[in-house]
């Protein structure tokens, strides 16, 4: 966990419209120097849209950015950007991709050669990489990304296509970046990158929906409720939001209006059994069918991206 300290991304009402479509609304955000900022949202709210105007390369169509006090698109030289899918050229080999980057980047360094070796691609260099898999492909972009020595590193859906081991070597990665140093914006829509974040943006199609550390955020959840599929009906009639799918069962976040409310919250105690049972109630499901669950990352997820309410909290 980094120390508090120096912003030096900070987005203030940022808005982005292609013709008149808006994908943007009103987006503020703050990146602090060092840390390692996870930007989460559902597909297509426009995380990788946000990412090309944090890097200088897309331009608000209103508001502002700055980086490092100066407007992003005068600083290209103080980021890295891993796009989504648009890095690497199909026709060329793995070499001659990095050779295009290194001749491209004045501040290209030679890591990509331990990291192609690292992601065990080093014997694929010769290849098109249009003969490559998506995880290869991935894995050379981000040797070709992390090689670039500039103080923040922009990451849009970096673990993408890549098996688990592999997500903990990205995961590695990313924090001898933070601990040389750098700062980390990775966007993502998957819940275990959640473990390697400082803190954690909520994008939301009206703008950042929530900020802060996975802990506070995770602690600051409604009771969950979880019950077989087959009372997924019964279920919604005491949640905030729909069901959601979680390994065979169903979960929801309590609506303690709709459910009753049995917490002493004054004391921020928890009685679970009364809260279930409060639930069973006015579910109609049996109370041995009914179980409170701790929240885990795909919980918050669903709770600012699918289930929850519109919510506007900064917990630092
Ligand atoms: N150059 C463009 N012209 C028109 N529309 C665009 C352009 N770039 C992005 N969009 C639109 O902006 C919206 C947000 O796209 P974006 O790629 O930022 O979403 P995302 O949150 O990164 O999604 P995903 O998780 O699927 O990668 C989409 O509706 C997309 O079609």
């Amino acid at each position: 966990m980094v120390a508090v300290s120096d912003t030096v991304v900070t987005a203030r009402e940022v808005r982005k419209s292609f013709d008149d479509e808006a994908v943007l609304e009103s987006v503020d955000l703050t990146v602090e120097d060092n840390e390692i900022l996870l930007l989460m949202g559902p597909n297509g709210v426009g995380k990788s849209v946000l990412l090309s105007c944090l890097a200088g390369s897309g331009r608000p169509t209103a508001g502002s950015i700055d980086v490092f006090g100066e407007p992003a698109t005068a600083r290209a030289d103080t980021t890295s950007f891993l796009l989504q899918d648009a890095l690497c050229h199909g026709k060329l080999t793995g070499r001659e991709n990095v050779d295009f980057y290194r001749r491209l980047h004045p501040a290209f360094t030679d890591d990509w050669q331990r990291l192609v070796d690292r992601f065990g691609i080093d014997g694929d260099l010769e290849k098109r990489l249009e003969d490559y898999s998506g995880g290869m492909t991935r894995k050379l972009e981000l040797s070709i990304a992390a090689s670039i020595d500039v103080p923040i590193y922009l990451y849009d859906e970096p673990t993408a296509a890549l098996d688990l081991t592999t997500i903990q070597t990205v995961h590695e990665l990313f924090r001898e970046q933070q601990a040389a140093g750098k700062t980390l914006v990775v966007a993502s829509h998957r819940p275990m990158d959640a473990d390697v974040a400082d803190r954690i943006a909520f994008l939301a199609t009206d703008g950042i929906v929530a900020t802060g550390r996975p802990d506070d955020l995770l602690a600051s959840l409604p009771p969950i409720l979880e019950t077989g599929t087959a009372n997924t009906n019964a279920l919604a009639t005491a949640i905030e939001g729909e069901p959601y799918a979680v390994a065979g069962n169903v979960r929801g976040f309590l609506d303690e209006d709709r459910a009753g409310d049995s917490r002493d919250t004054d004391a921020g105690g928890r009685d679970a059994a009364a809260l279930v049972a409060d639930a069973a109630a006015a579910t109609g499901i049996e109370t041995d069918d009914l179980a409170l669950v701790e929240p885990t990352y795909t919980d918050l997820f669903n709770y600012y991206t699918e289930s929850g309410p519109d919510q506007d909290e900064e917990f630092r």
